[in-house]
């Protein structure tokens, strides 16, 4: 077997990264559990995204992880808009933590939100240094909804208008899973929604699959460390702009490759000694591609891609170059400064990179820019973009050498293009990725960008992603539920809103069955109950959670609405019965024999439902006084006589249930998940 190139080699240094999208209640988690589960003896770290204010994921999911160091948390927001830069934090997190425990992570699994788009999650692996030296993606992974697709696509966003979320996923995918085909009522209407996806992308893979079922979930092999995604299919099918990505010019911090200096503020990641490590390992950068990545000499570490290719160097400071670099093109620049100073130390003959020679290294950008030669420093930084092994510092050196001819040739000034490259190991890399007798990634990505430079010199408007009139209100309380008033608390908030709440799910502790900790779960209209993997652990208080997304949510009147569900004890001197036939609850009074469908006390006082708060419910709900003792409360006669009649009509028993209704089919406690 031939030996590996060594930018081969140096990619599968990389940790494997897989993005799994897909809309809001699609399967991404079951996906996700099933993938922990199945994983084997591989280390799989996770970072999970979640929209709503209350996080209700990583709950379910760090049940199936062996440690719960495992899972990073990107709570209350949309990782493609606020939280690009925790993504950075998120993966320097999952270093420190498993650096701490001594052990190696195989791959690693980011979670998006059901809203997310997910180009500028994955572009912030090519745009960010640091990331790119460390993180390879493997593959973006799309978990699609087949009965609630059509409904997603068709959301009235105009096409030039804001992104609609479901189409991004399915087109950024490399492999999408067509989940809940048990939903989809016949062929024909399956056969509607493979089309629309084929539509949107004709060339990932796509399999049918049901993952709430164990015969109905794709082989594992399938998923991870598949190698499937390719920057040049971005460019050339989804987004010729996908590397001008949003942030360029925004002044947005978020793509910014980590510091040059320690000084550099932005990328002080909080907290613990171990991220001030990367911190200062990145800031004394070790290695020409990644200025910014950690020393490969450093214990724990991974070498960075171009070490593997070029020289080590001793300081990644950023040269004192006369032409100005914008942020984008720090890295390159310091990284060919870095060679050169290297260089420069070796002196002619001294066993640089390039040997012995009284000019300048033509294969050195900085080198040459740094004595003036414009020439030699573009076509050299044209060189080192075809070289480069990672595409974060490929787009830099083509940006960076497109300045430099700029500097020469004025603004027109285009990439220059020779025909062939030489490349490491004497590889030649022809200009165009089909050419390549490799199909390596570096040819594509720079082929790709050398392509888009010249098709489209200035960025487009950037598209956007507006989530402005969605929200998430996320509930706690304290308190066990009251089985029948949940259920119609649901029951009525659907049958009136199914269409605008796209998902809806909790964790809840309910009277009557101990410590079984349930799981509900929504999407749209489509609501199942059931008990969790795991019950409540006796140190853990049993707090439901429970979160609402979707279009024009009334936050007052969820809340509210949840608040009576919570179930309270009897006064004195009541029992509860069931109605057998409905479930519904009823009430009699052991010495006056007196009989109620209405619950004989309304006070909530173990009620602590909170907004907004994730962890700690922060603000008290205020309280209402009730009364306390049946006699003095509003049963009143009427009701007591319409229960009574009830006794004998049972129709008669709508007028008088808290909510007007009768418990739904798969109501809570008899249905399963
Ligand atoms: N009928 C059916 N239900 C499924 C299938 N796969 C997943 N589900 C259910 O769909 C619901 C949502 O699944 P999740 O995995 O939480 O979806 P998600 O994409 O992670 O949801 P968000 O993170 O909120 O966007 C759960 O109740 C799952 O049990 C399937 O193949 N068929």
């Amino acid at each position: 077997m031939a030996a590996p190139k060594s930018s081969d080699h140096a990619a599968h240094q990389k940790t494997p990264v897989t993005i799994l999208t897909g809309f809001l209640g699609a399967g991404k988690t079951t996906l996700l559990n099933y993938i922990l589960k199945a994983k084997g003896s591989r280390s799989i770290a996770v970072i999970e995204n979640e929209f709503g204010e209350v996080n209700i994921d990583s709950a379910l999911v760090a049940d199936n992880l062996l440690a719960k160091e495992d899972l990073v948390s990107l709570e209350n927001g949309c990782v493609c808009c606020s939280l690009r830069k925790d993504i950075v934090k998120a993966f320097a997190e999952i270093e420190r933590r498993s650096r701490h425990q001594g052990k190696r992570v195989d791959a690693i699994v980011l979670e998006t939100t059901g809203l997310a788009d997910p180009a500028p999650v994955a572009f912030t692996f090519f745009a960010n240094p640091w990331l790119a030296s460390r993180y390879r993606l493997d593959s973006i992974i799309c978990v699609v909804d087949a009965r609630y697709l059509m409904q997603h696509l068709e959301d009235g966003k105009h096409p030039e208008g804001p992104i609609n979320e479901a189409v991004q996923q399915i087109a950024f995918a490399d492999l999408i899973l067509l989940n809940k085909v048990d939903l989809v009522a016949d062929e024909d209407a399956k056969r509607q929604v493979l089309s629309a996806i084929k539509r949107i992308n004709n060339s990932a893979r796509i399999i049918e699959c049901q993952l709430n079922q164990e015969t109905g979930r794709p082989p594992m092999e399938t998923l991870l460390f598949n190698n499937l995604f390719s920057v040049n299919r971005v460019l050339e099918q989804v987004d010729p702009q996908f590397l001008d990505s949003d942030s360029d010019d925004d002044g947005d911090d978020d793509q910014l490759p980590p510091p040059q200096s320690a000084a550099s503020p932005e990328w002080q990641l909080p907290g613990h000694q171990a991220d001030r490590d990367i911190m200062d390992r990145t800031a004394s950068g070790a290695h020409a591609s990644s200025s910014a990545g950690p020393s490969a000499s450093a214990p724990g570490t991974r070498p960075t891609s171009v070490t593997e290719a070029g020289a080590p160097v001793t300081t990644a400071a950023a040269p004192s170059t006369t032409l100005a670099a914008g942020r984008e093109d720090r890295a390159a620049l310091a990284a060919a400064a870095a060679a050169a100073r290297t260089e420069a130390q070796a002196g002619p003959g001294g066993g640089g990179a390039s040997g012995a020679g009284a000019g300048p290294d033509s294969s050195n950008p900085s080198a040459a820019a740094l004595i003036g030669d414009a020439d030699a420093a573009a076509g050299a930084a044209t060189t080192a973009a075809a070289a480069a092994s990672d595409a974060a510092t490929a787009r830099a050196l083509l940006k960076y050498q497109q300045r430099l001819s700029g500097h020469k040739h004025g603004r027109d000034g285009q990439p220059s293009s020779g025909g062939h490259h030489p490349h490491k190991g004497g590889h030649h890399h022809p200009h165009s990725a089909l050419e390549c007798e490799d199909n390596c990634e570096e040819c594509k990505v720079a082929v790709g960008m050398k392509a888009q430079a010249e098709r489209n010199p200035k960025r487009r408007a950037k598209r956007l992603h507006d989530l402005s009139d969605i929200s998430s209100v996320g509930i706690m309380a304290r308190g066990p539920l009251d089985e029948y008033r949940f259920n119609m608390y649901m029951r009525d908030l659907l049958a009136e809103k199914a269409q605008d709440i796209f998902r809806c799910k909790g964790v809840l502790s309910v009277h009557g069955y101990g410590s079984t900790k349930f799981v509900f779960q929504g999407v749209h209209e489509t609501i199942c109950y059931g008990p969790a993997e795991q019950p409540w652990r006796p140190d853990e208080a049993p707090v439901n959670q429970v979160v609402f997304i979707g279009r024009g949510l009334d936050r007052k009147a969820l809340i509210e609405g949840f608040r009576t569900c919570v179930w309270v004890p009897l006064p004195d001197g009541w029992d509860e019965f069931r109605d057998p036939a409905t479930k519904q609850p009823y009430y009699v009074h052991r010495a006056s024999g007196e009989k109620t469908w209405t619950r004989p006390e309304f006070a909530c006082p173990r009620v602590v439902a909170t907004q907004g708060a994730t962890m700690q419910p922060s603000k008290l709900l205020p309280r209402r006084q009730h009364p306390q003792h049946p006699q003095e409360q509003a049963v009143g006669a009427a009701a007591a006589g319409a229960a009574q009649q009830q006794q004998q009509d049972p129709a008669a028993a709508l007028a008088v249930t808290p909510a007007g209704t009768v418990p739904s089919a798969g109501a809570l406690g008899t249905a399963s998940n």
